[in-house]
Formats: structure tokens, C-alpha cells, sequence
């Protein structure tokens, strides 16, 4: 079962942003302050000008206007510089930030316990920390930047209208007001009308794909027609989704570019009756004209920026929503006070309403060798899944030495009980890390030549480049068992999937590691339930029978039954 991974709401987004914003709070002083003194620069420029106007009008010199356009030369060079400097430190910030996101992403999912990991949907925790973050930090580095840009001009701009005059500040901001209402309606409907566009281009694709992987099939089956008109159906689909998209752009785009124009003309309008009543100077009327158009800018660069920043703030939720999985109690700091385990109670679901184990109770004693068998789907990996630690049961307890063994802390765990199954995973590094334990070569070596493999005889043996073959890879993993020393493993069809021989080099090396620890082993041959101590018996998620072999037989219930159909057949019956 795979559970969806969580999204982040929009507080916690909120707040994850602020942290990274605090967590470098003097690039981010640093960037708000030169961007502000660019902004102040800036706006120099028209102030300046509407000086010029003013000094033509009032008939003064070449050398006032000289000096004057001095002044506006020096504002654009300074705002150039300032909002370059600005501009570096942001794209530092953004790297370091995105830096900042993928590190504790990386943590987060590596401090996830084995038993949330192995729930979750594997393609979707990559996908959010590759597509996601890289979104994210496209986002941090290249448009953030821009957009704080933008918007401290923007601010600064709008602050410089209103002190040149009140009145014609007032209106022109007014005027901006249509740029809000238009955008807010594309807003609305973009995001529906991009996630169509993209679901047909998905579509069409999938279509085609499928026509061609199953060409055979189309042609065996003379499905030529039917395959035209699904992919026929996709290609009108997408060109209707595009044709929508673009309908969109084609009323956004003209009416904003006409809204630009909105609060110059009615600043012009009004500044007009204003000079000619002699209210304001010419002067100041084309100051705050020229500022209305400055606007212009930074309001494109929000514009086009705006749905951008949407979806990758939908990309960091997603990042974000690692936190919010659900994570299981601490672990417990009491040590277990011996080797007992004892399984009390126990049910267990993969899915809600589901109990694949229903109250089983068992003791296994240290030193003992307890066989589980049962027919496929009784419930034994679950319950052998529950006894090593990797999952919690629903209810009733799993503990070793009276301690719940899924709490116990990850080192502890593995000095009590170790689960060997068919699937042990070989890094693509050496042998002596894949050994996972830090101890001198000498214990590594001891560990190895305990499981036979003596083909391990250099521990800086690159596994990746030179791939270990099954049995190899199981005598790795039993070295680790070794290395480990619990007092109890669990042996899940630990050599099902090897062939005959290396099936016989395993067990010869398993028998090796299993010397004088308490054995349970999830039985699927005649011979482990016959040597074994104890005999566990599940059907149906429960433990239907309990005894040694011999007393099984001897009550000629279910055990002595499937003891009939195995005797003499070695079968693999699980
Ligand atoms: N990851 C899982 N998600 C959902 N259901 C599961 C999962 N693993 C096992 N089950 C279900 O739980 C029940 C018990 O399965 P389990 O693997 O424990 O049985 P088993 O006796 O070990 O069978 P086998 O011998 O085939 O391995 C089965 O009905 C199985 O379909």
C-alpha cells in the first residue's frame, strides 16, 4: 500500500518561506536596501526632467538646463549600478537558498524510518525533489530577483507620484486599478485553462505512444480506424484546449498593454485644467506622467512573472509537504531487559478496515527455533515485518525484553533482531562500506570467511563496477548479520530466489550465521519446519496451530496435513 504524500497548506508554505528568508537575513537586508536606494535613483530621473520643463517655461538658462540633465544622466548611472549589485546578490541568494531547500529536503526524506519510505510512492518523493525543487530554485534565482526588483520600484514610484502632487497621484493610481481587475480575471481562469492544455498534450502523446508500442496488435486486429480516430480525437482535443489558452492571452495581453495607458491620460487630462487654472506647473504635470510610464517596467515584470511564481509556489508545497507526513512516536531510550519477544494481541492493516492479522499471541523464547508456516497470504511476512521493528501493529504489542520493538532507536534495534529476506540491496561502492559497519578490516574479514565468501578478499572491491551475482550478494547481507550480532533473525524465503547451488552456498553460510541465535524462519521447505523447535501454524491471518512437529503430526490437524503433501517432496510450498 502507498499512502499519497502530503502537501503543504498555505501557512505552512508561508512560513517555510519566511524561515528561508530569515535564514539569510543580510542578503536579504543587503537587497532590499540597494534595490530601494536604485529605486530613489530612479526616480531622480523624472523629478529632474519636470525641472528641465519648468526652467523652459520660466526662460531660464542653457547652463540650468545643462546642469539639470546632469543630474539625470548620474540617476540612471546610479540606478544601473545599484540594481546590477542588487541583481548579483539576489541570484547568490537564490542559489544558496534553493541550496538550502534541496539540502533539507535531502534530510528530511533520509530521517524518514524504513517503515514511512517503504509507503510512500517512490516516483512521486523524486519528482518533488528533481522537477520540484529545480522549479523552486529557477523560481528563487531567476525571478524572484525580478520580481523584488519590480516591486520595490513599483512602490517607490507610486510614493514619488503622490508627494509631486497629491491630486494627480491620486488619479493615476486610480488608473491602475483596471490592471488589477484583468489580471485578477486571467488569473482566475489560466491556471484551469494551462493544467487542460497540458492534461490533452499528455493525452495526445499517450495515444500515440500506445499506437505505436502496440502497432502489431493494430495491425493483427484491423484497428487502423479505431487508432485514427482516438489520436484524431486527442489532436482536436489539445487544439481546443490551446485555442482556449491563447483566447485568454489574446484578451489579457491587449487589455493590460491598454490599461498602461490609462493613468498617464487621465493624468494628462486633469493636469491639463490643472495648468490651465494654474493649479500646478507644467513641470510637474510631465514628472507625474513620466513616473505613471515608468510603471510601465516593473509591472510588466510582475505580470509576466506572476503565473510563474504560481506554479512553483505549487512546487513548494509539494516540496514542503515532506514535513507533513505523519512520523512514528520517538523511539523508546529504555533498553529491552533480555532476549524474550513476546507478541500479544497483535492486529494488523495495510489498508484501513482491512486486518490482515487478527489478535495473534506467540512467545519465542531466546535460543529457540520457531517455524511459521502457512499457505501464501496467511499473514507470516506481515507478522515476520511486525517482530523485526519494521512495522507497528494496530493494536496489541510486539515487544523484545518488554519494550515495543518498533520503537527501539535504529542501532539498538539492529543488535536485537535482524529481518533476512530475498531482496538485500548492494551499493554501488565498496565492499568494505557496503559492510555498513565501522570496524577494522580484520573483524570485516572474519565476518566474510563466516559466510564463506571467500571470493571477498579485497575490501576496496568496487561493487559497482564489479557487480556481485546472487549468492554473492547473499552471503554479503549475511555477513552484515554477522557483523550486527543480533540475538534473533527472522528468515524470510532468504534464499527463494537463488538457484539450486548457490541456493546450497547460502544455506550452508546461513546455517553459519544462525549458530547459537534464536531463529524464526518463515518456513517454505519440509525440513525447516520439521528441525525447527516450535511450529507456528497461521491461516487466514491467524496462528491456527502451535507445537513442535512431532506434536503437530500427532494431532493430525492442518500442520499433519500439509506435512502429508510436502513428506518426501522438499516442495516450496509458500
Ligand atoms: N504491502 C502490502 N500492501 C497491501 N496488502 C498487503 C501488502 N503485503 C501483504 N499484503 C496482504 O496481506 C496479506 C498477508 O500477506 P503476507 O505477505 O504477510 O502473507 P504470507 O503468508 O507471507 O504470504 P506469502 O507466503 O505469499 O509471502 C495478504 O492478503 C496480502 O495480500
Amino acid at each position: 500500500m502507498s499512502a499519497a504524500l502530503p502537501i503543504a497548506g498555505q501557512r505552512a508554505v508561508g512560513r517555510a518561506a519566511l524561515r528561508l528568508l530569515a535564514a539569510d537575513r543580510p542578503a536579504v537586508a543587503a537587497m532590499v536596501a540597494l534595490n530601494a536606494l536604485a529605486a530613489v535613483a530612479a526616480l531622480g530621473g523624472p523629478f529632474l526632467l519636470g525641472r528641465v520643463i519648468d526652467a523652459v517655461t520660466s526662460g531660464g538658462g542653457v547652463h540650468d538646463v545643462d546642469r539639470l540633465a546632469l543630474g539625470v544622466l548620474g540617476c540612471a548611472i546610479a540606478q544601473m549600478l545599484l540594481s546590477r549589485y542588487a541583481l548579483a546578490i539576489a541570484y547568490r541568494y537564490g542559489e544558496r537558498t534553493a541550496a538550502r531547500i534541496r539540502e533539507g529536503y535531502l534530510r528530511r526524506a533520509l530521517g524518514l524510518p524504513a517503515s514511512v519510505i517503504e509507503r510512500v510512492p517512490a516516483g512521486d518523493l523524486a519528482a518533488r525533489g528533481t522537477t520540484d525543487i529545480d522549479a523552486v530554485a529557477t523560481t528563487l534565482r531567476d525571478i524572484l530577483p525580478n520580481i523584488l526588483v519590480g516591486l520595490v520600484q513599483m512602490i517607490f514610484i507610486i510614493a514619488a507620484v503622490l508627494l509631486v502632487n497629491p491630486l494627480l497621484g491620486g488619479v493615476g493610481v486610480l488608473g491602475l486599478s483596471g490592471i488589477w481587475f484583468v489580471t485578477r480575471w486571467y488569473l482566475k481562469r489560466a491556471r484551469d485553462a494551462y493544467l487542460a492544455e497540458g492534461a490533452a498534450n499528455s493525452r495526445l502523446a499517450d495515444e500515440l505512444a500506445a499506437t505505436t508500442e502496440g502497432a502489431r496488435t493494430v495491425e493483427a486486429f484491423g484497428l487502423r480506424q479505431r487508432r485514427l480516430d482516438a489520436g484524431h480525437a486527442a489532436i482536436a482535443e489539445t487544439k481546443r484546449t490551446r485555442l482556449a489558452t491563447l483566447a485568454l492571452r489574446s484578451v489579457f495581453f491587449p487589455l493590460v498593454e491598454t490599461s498602461y495607458a490609462v493613468p498617464a491620460v487621465l493624468v494628462l487630462l486633469l493636469g491639463g485644467l490643472l495648468y490651465l487654472d494654474g493649479q500646478v506647473t507644467l513641470g510637474t504635470v510631465g514628472a507625474a506622467v513620466l513616473y505613471l510610464r515608468q510603471l510601465v517596467g516593473p509591472l510588466d515584470t510582475l505580470l509576466i512573472w506572476i503565473e510563474n511564481l504560481q506554479s512553483s509556489s505549487a512546487s513548494f508545497a509539494r516540496v514542503e509537504g515532506l514535513g507533513a507526513i505523519p512520523l512514528p512516536p520517538p523511539a523508546a531510550t529504555e533498553a529491552p531487559r533480555d532476549d524474550r519477544i513476546e507478541i500479544k494481541g497483535v492486529r494488523y492493516a495495510y489498508e484501513k478496515g482491512r486486518d490482515v492479522l487478527h489478535d495473534v499471541t506467540l512467545t519465542v523464547r531466546p535460543g529457540e527455533r520457531l517455524a511459521i508456516v502457512g499457505l501464501s497470504g496467511a499473514g507470516k511476512s506481515t507478522l515476520g515485518r511486525l517482530i523485526a521493528g519494521v512495522d507497528r501493529p494496530a493494536a496489541g504489542s510486539v515487544t523484545v525484553g518488554g519494550v515495543p520493538i518498533a520503537d527501539l532507536p535504529p542501532d539498538e534495534l539492529r543488535r536485537q533482531v535482524v529481518l533476512v529476506t530475498q531482496e538485500h540491496h548492494v551499493f554501488r561502492e565498496t565492499l568494505r562500506d557496503n559492510l555498513m559497519v565501522h570496524a577494522p578490516d580484520d573483524e570485516l574479514r572474519r565476518a566474510l570467511a563466516t559466510v564463506g565468501a571467500d571470493w571477498a578478499d579485497d575490501l576496496d572491491r568496487d561493487l559497482g563496477e564489479h557487480p556481485l551475482d546472487g549468492a554473492q550478494a547473499q552471503q554479503l547481507a549475511l555477513a552484515r548479520v554477522v557483523l550486527a550480532d543480533p540475538h534473533t533473525v527472522i528468515l524470510d524465503e532468504a534464499t527463494a530466489l537463488l538457484d539450486p547451488t548457490a541456493a546450497r552456498t547460502a544455506e550452508r553460510a546461513l546455517a553459519a550465521v544462525l549458530h547459537e541465535r534464536t531463529v524464526i524462519a518463515i518456513a517454505h521447505r519440509l525440513m525447516t519446519a520439521h528441525d525447527a523447535d516450535e511450529v507456528a501454524v497461521m491461516r487466514d491471518g491467524r496462528i491456527t496451530e502451535l507445537g513442535s512437529h512431532d506434536e503437530l503430526v500427532a494431532a493430525d490437524g492442518e500442520y499433519a496435513a500439509l506435512w502429508r503433501s510436502w513428506h518426501g517432496s522438499d516442495l516450496n510450498v509458500a
